[in-house]
């Protein structure tokens, strides 16, 4: 028996809320064996990023591989690819070895949440014309779609609903069109393309400033659900599925066939996105949590011990 594997390609975030720490911690909140290959070293916390180290892509290459010749795969997220050459490596790697990749979630990062740049405007066209074909599941948020699209960023549902069919054109089988950006409203809506067709997926606003690290933690929790699922499926690992303390994708899908795999995913991984914005929304980390942006709680379906009086 081997447990649900993923693995991570992106930068990582010496603060710990997004990136490669938010990817593995989420990896292992949902009960997923997590592997890694760092794209980019940020210097960076809850205030900003103050300095992004490039990785050489040939070395970016050799983590990937490391793990392609050694661990199978039931899902990979990409994030932050920080730059064209990493791209340009990245997907004649994917393409020439897709299968082993198992689910692809791609989150074309692109800004952080504080507003620094994590991806050169001139890297856009080779992550569209390059990867988005490869890419089982596309999450951007409103301005990512508006860049990939070239298009000015969608002001209602509508207009989401339209901008991620035409992602769905560029060859991604799934576009999940993040809403959390469209701050005036009180409700925050997800837009799915898939298949089947559109699905609208809502969620009430939490007010807080600990967002950072949301769209990571998302694309995260979805590939993992991809993982759990596959193996949910793989004859003999029935026990597995107990092994999250949340809800769990795999609980969701019935016999073999697979066209409701991604509803569930990507619900099930919403669902864990927004217990850890609630339980961020509860907690301080930094010494100046006015200045910042604060992590969601990775931790949430770890149980805490009560203080003893
Ligand atoms: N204040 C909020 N309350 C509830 N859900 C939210 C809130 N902000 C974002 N979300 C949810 O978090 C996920 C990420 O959305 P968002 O649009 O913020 O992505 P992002 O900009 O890529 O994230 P990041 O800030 O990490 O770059 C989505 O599922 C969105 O619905
Ligand atoms: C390393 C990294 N990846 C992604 C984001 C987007 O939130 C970030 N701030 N840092």
């Amino acid at each position: 028996m081997r447990p649900p594997t993923s693995m991570t390609i992106a930068g990582s975030d010496s603060g710990g809320g997004a990136g490669i720490q938010a990817d593995l911690k989420t990896f292992t909140a949902l009960g997923v064996y997590g592997t890694s290959a760092i794209t980019a070293l940020t210097a960076q916390n809850t205030r900003g990023v103050q300095a992004v180290i490039p990785i050489d892509p040939q070395d970016v290459i050799r983590q990937v591989t490391s793990v392609l010749d050694d661990i199978p795969l039931d899902a990979t997220k990409i994030g932050m690819l920080a730059s064209a050459e990493v791209i340009a490596a990245l997907a004649e790697t994917i393409g020439s070895r897709r299968v082993a990749f198992g689910h692809l979630v791609l989150d074309p990062v692109m800004v952080a949440t504080s507003g620094d740049v994590l991806l050169p405007d001139t890297a856009t066209e080779l992550l569209r014309e390059r990867l988005l074909p490869l890419t089982h599941v596309i999450t951007p948020n409103l301005p990512e779609a508006a860049r990939l699209l070239d298009v000015p960023v969608a002001a209602d549902l509508d207009a989401m609903a339209d901008q991620a069919e035409q992602l769905r054109d560029l060859g991604a089988e799934v576009v999940v069109l993040k809403g959390g950006h469209r701050e005036a409203e009180e409700e925050v809506v997800d837009v799915v393309a898939h298949p089947g067709g559109v699905d609208l997926l809502r969620a009430e606003r939490v007010h807080t400033r600990g967002t950072h690290g949301t769209g990571c933690t998302l694309a995260a929790a979805i590939a993992a659900q991809y993982a759990r699922i596959a193996r949910a499926r793989t004859p003999g690992n029935g026990g597995l599925r107990f092994l999250a303390t949340t809800p769990d994708a795999a609980d969701e899908i019935g016999g073999a066939q697979a066209p409701g795999d991604d509803l569930a995913a990507i619900g099930a991984g919403r669902d864990f996105l927004q217990r850890a914005l609630r339980g961020g929304a509860e907690q301080q980390l930094s010494v100046a949590p006015q200045d910042g942006h604060g992590p969601v709680d990775h931790l949430i379906t770890i149980a805490r011990r009560e203080a003893e009086d």
